[in-house]
C-alpha cells in the first residue's frame, strides 16, 4: 500500500477526520493537501484529536526525565524523542516525512560559505537556530552519553529540523508546569495537519481546544485546489531560514537595508539614533520603506534640531523628504550593485548543492525585485 494511504488510515484509526481533502505529492513542495471535492468557505476540513498529538506528554516518563535534568528546549526534547524512539507507534508518520535529502534546502544543513551568503536576517536567524541546536545537542548527550558520533548528529538534526518546521502552537498542563517554558516551547507534532503546506493568505484558520485542533477552511476551493495555511505573516528571509523554501508570491516580504544605512551613519549618529529606541531594522516591503529608515536617513539630511522635531512627531518631514528620497535612491542602487556582486559569489561556489545555490539565488533575486520596484517608484514620483 501507498505510504499516504497508511498514514491516512492510520491516522483515521486513531480518530482523526479528513473532510473533502486528502495529501498528495505536488512538484516542488513535497507533499501538499488538495481537495477533494468543491469546498465551501468556512468548511471544517480536518480535525485532529488530542490524543493523536506529539507533545511533551507522549515522550516517554524516563526519557524525559533524564532530558529535563539537562537545560534542554521543548523542541530539543521532541527532536530526541523522534531520534530515540525505536518503537512502532508512528511508523505511518515516520515514513511519510522528508528525508535528509529533501531537507537540503534548510539553511542549517548548509556548507558555511554559503550560509556566510545568506541576507542579513536569514543569517541572524540561523545564528540563532545554530546557538539552541547546539546547546540541544550538548544537552542530548548529557543525558544519553552513548550518543556521540557524527551520524548521531546529522540524526539529531534532522529530526530538529522536522520539529523546527512541522509544529504547531500548543498549550496543556505538562508545558504549564514546565519550569521557564515560555511561547516558543508550545509546540506539538500533528501528523496528517503537518502536511499542509504554506499561503501568504487565506486558507484554513486553525483553532486549538481542549478536544483537538479544527482546520476550516476561510476561502471556498475548487476541487483539485491546494488547500494551505499561514504559517505566519511571513517575509522570505524568514521562511529560508525556518522552513527551507522562498514563494515568488508573498505579500509579507521584505529586505532588510541595515548594511548600507548603518555604513553612512558616524558613531555619534547611531549613539542619537539607538538613544531614541531608532538604531536598525530598516526595513523596505513591497511598497516602501518604514518609518524608522525616515528617521535614520533623515538624521543624514537634516540638522540635528529638525530631525528631533520629526521624531517627536513635531515635523512632518516634508521639508526634508526630498533630499531623504534621493538619499534612499542612492542606497538602494548601492545595495543592488552588491545584490548583484553577492548572486555572482554564490554562483560561483564549489562546496554546495546546486538546490542550495539555487534557492539562495533566487531569494537574492527577489530582494533585487524589491530594490528594483522601490528604485523606480522613487526615480518616478521625482520626475518633473
Ligand atoms: C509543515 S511541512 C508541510 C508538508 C511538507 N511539504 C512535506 O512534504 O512534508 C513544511 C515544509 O513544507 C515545505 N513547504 C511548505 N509550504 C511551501 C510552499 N509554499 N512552497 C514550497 N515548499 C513549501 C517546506 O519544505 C517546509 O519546510
Amino acid at each position: 500500500m501507498d505510504t499516504l494511504q497508511e498514514l491516512l488510515e492510520w491516522a483515521t484509526s486513531h480518530g482523526v477526520k479528513l473532510n473533502g481533502i486528502a495529501p498528495e505529492r505536488i512538484p516542488g513542495r513535497g507533499i501538499g493537501v488538495l481537495a477533494t471535492r468543491d469546498i465551501q468557505a468556512d468548511e471544517i476540513v480536518l480535525d485532529v484529536p488530542t490524543n493523536c498529538l506529539r507533545t511533551l506528554s507522549t515522550v516517554p516518563k524516563a526519557r524525559l526525565r533524564k532530558l529535563s535534568e539537562t537545560s534542554i528546549s521543548v523542541h530539543g526534547i521532541l527532536a530526541a524523542d523522534l531520534t530515540l524512539d525505536k518503537s512502532t507507534k508512528y511508523t505511518p508518520w515516520d515514513a511519510i516525512v522528508p528525508c535528509a535529502a529533501d531537507l537540503v534546502g534548510m539553511p542549517l544543513t548548509w556548507p558555511a560559505e554559503l550560509q556566510a551568503l545568506l541576507p542579513p536576517h536569514s543569517r541572524e536567524l540561523l545564528e540563532k537556530q545554530q546557538t539552541k541546536f547546539n546547546r540541544d545537542w550538548a544537552a542530548v548527550t548529557t543525558a544519553f552519553p552513548d550518543l556521540r558520533a557524527d551520524d548521531d548528529r546529522e540524526e539529531y538534526r534532522h529530526a530538529w529540523l522536522l520539529v523546527n518546521s512541522r509544529t504547531f502552537y500548543y498549550l496543556n498542563a505538562a508545558l504549564k508546569r514546565r519550569r521557564g517554558a515560555t511561547k516558543d516551547d508550545h509546540m506539538a507534532l500533528q501528523p496528517v495537519a503537518d502536511l499542509f503546506n504554506h499561503g501568504d493568505e487565506g486558507g484554513c484558520h486553525v483553532a486549538f481546544g481542549s478536544d483537538g485542533f479544527a482546520f476550516r477552511v476561510t476561502t471556498p476551493h475548487k476541487k483539485g485546489d491546494e488547500v494551505k495555511i499561514c504559517y505566519g505573516r511571513h517575509g522570505n528571509d524568514f521562511l529560508l531560514a525556518e522552513y527551507g523554501f522562498v514563494m515568488d508570491e508573498n505579500c509579507w516580504d521584505e529586505a532588510l537595508l541595515d548594511e548600507v544605512v548603518l555604513e553612512r551613519l558616524s558613531e555619534r549618529q547611531r549613539g542619537r539614533l539607538e538613544d531614541a529606541g531608532f538604531l536598525g531594522r530598516y526595513v523596505l516591503d513591497r511598497e516602501t520603506v518604514c518609518h524608522r529608515t525616515q528617521v535614520a536617513l533623515r538624521l543624514l539630511c537634516c540638522k540635528v534640531g529638525e530631525w528631533m522635531r520629526f521624531v517627536n512627531g513635531n515635523d512632518d518631514g516634508e521639508a526634508s523628504q526630498t533630499a531623504v528620497d534621493m538619499l534612499l535612491l542612492e542606497l538602494l542602487r548601492e545595495y543592488a550593485t552588491r545584490v548583484d556582486n553577492t548572486i555572482e559569489r554564490v554562483q560561483d561556489l564549489e562546496v554546495s548543492q546546486q538546490l542550495q545555490k539555487d534557492i539562495l539565488v533566487e531569494r537574492w533575486r527577489q530582494i533585487r525585485r524589491l530594490l528594483d520596484t522601490r528604485i523606480e517608484g522613487i526615480e518616478r514620483e521625482s520626475r518633473p
